[in-house]
């Protein structure tokens, strides 16, 4: 394995959110011997991680790297980094944002492994930082794919997938994550990385409503591949490479979260499909659970660009209008008979895929 040489890495990196991801991206980026500085807005994580090398919160039973410091001063994580991973949920953006605003900070490079949109104007992430901070999108990347912190800070096989408009940047980011338990891979199409991200927790919200409900196996599959095709259609609709579904960010991270006791978002539809109100099942976790905002959010781009997305209406109805999971299974069973191939075609023209 060719990986880049300790000495050629930055010393020094920030990551803005100490919740389970955030510890988890600061853990194996200090084990790459970089000296990490992780923001926590609560000073009791901070002093806990300082201390105890824990984050018994977030990632309970698991000793950090005695390379991250934690503060919550948001000045003193930036400072003197040149690359900056941003970590929060999707709807502490606007706050750290404004915050990073300030004091008038001007970022070399930014990495965002959120998987969310940023309200009112369901922008992704990248497109955010664009409009909010001296930033231009050379500057921006992103990290996806199939990863449960759980499973990172446990050193257990884990990939991912990184994207940036700048490739260096992208084969940077790539020597910084990759170890013998962490396989990164790269690809351009970043805007496919971060819709996809975002849609496969609403679908997951889905599967776990099915098996609230004591549905099989032949459900789960048929909502995730039926996901999988309405994510895409937004996708593409959005400027994303087909491709990009079909890959670890797409169909690899859907499989992850869809079929996973770590994941919030599955857990939270599980609940659901079991009787608890929205709120209840959101409290359970006492994280964040991102397809919740990410369904609202998606019904506006669905309408935006013309797109069927029958699942996330089906979801969209539980968590929103009161419906039963139970009363939604025949939303979704009872449409019009379709051929699963309708939705394609091959433009014999540019030989390029379109939607019809
Ligand atoms: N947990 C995971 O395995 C993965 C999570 N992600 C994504 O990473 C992002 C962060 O998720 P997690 O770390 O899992 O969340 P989490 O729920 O584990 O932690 C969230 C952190 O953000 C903080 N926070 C919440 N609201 C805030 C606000 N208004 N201002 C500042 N900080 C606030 C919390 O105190 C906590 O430290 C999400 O978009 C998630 O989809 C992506 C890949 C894997
Ligand atoms: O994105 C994730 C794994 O890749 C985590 O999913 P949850 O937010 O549902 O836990």
């Amino acid at each position: 394995m060719t990986i880049m040489l300790d000495d050629q890495l930055p010393n020094r990196v920030a990551v803005i959110g100490a919740g389970s991801w955030g510890t988890a991206i600061a853990h194996t980026l200090a084990k790459k011997n970089m000296e990490v500085t992780l923001w926590a807005r609560n000073e009791s994580i901070v002093n806990e991680i300082n201390q105890s090398k824990c984050n018994s919160k977030y990632l309970p039973n698991c000793l950090l790297h005695p390379n991250i410091h934690a503060t919550t001063s948001l000045q003193e994580t930036v400072d003197g980094s040149p690359y900056v991973f941003l970590v929060v949920p999707s709807a502490a953006m606007p706050q750290i944002v404004a915050s990073l605003q300030s004091f008038a900070y001007s970022p070399m490079t930014i990495v965002h492994a959120i998987k969310g949109f940023i309200q009112p104007n369901e922008d992704r992430v990248s497109l955010y930082l664009q409009k909010k901070l001296a930033v231009n999108e050379q500057q921006i990347a992103v990290i996806g794919g199939p990863s449960h912190a759980e499973e990172v800070v446990r050193s257990m096989p884990t990939t991912l997938v990184v994207s940036s408009p700048s490739k260096n940047t992208a084969h940077k980011l790539q020597d910084m994550l990759m170890s013998n338990y962490l396989r990164v891979y790269t690809n351009p199409d970043w805007i496919g990385i971060e819709i996809a991200g975002a849609l496969k927790n609403i679908i997951a919200l889905s599967v776990g409503m099915a098996v609230g409900l004591g549905f099989g196996d032949n459900a789960k599959a048929a909502i995730m591949t039926r996901g999988l095709a309405e994510i895409a259609r937004l996708g593409i609709a959005m400027g994303a490479s087909p491709l990009t579904f079909s890959g670890l960010a797409g169909v690899g991270d859907l499989i992850a979260t869809c079929i996973s006791e770590h994941s919030r978002n599955f857990r939270t539809g599980r609940l659901l499909g079991q009787g608890m109100t929205l709120k209840q099942a959101v409290e359970a976790q006492g994280m964040v659970v991102e397809g919740v905002r990410a369904t609202e959010a998606c019904l506006r781009l669905a309408s935006q660009y013309h797109i069927e997305m029958p699942i996330t209406e089906a979801v969209a109805a539980v968590l929103f209008e009161g419906k039963q999971p139970k009363q939604v299974v025949s939303l979704l069973m009872d449409r019009d008979k379709t051929t699963e191939m309708e939705e394609w075609v091959l433009s014999s023209e540019n030989t390029s895929w379109r939607f019809v």
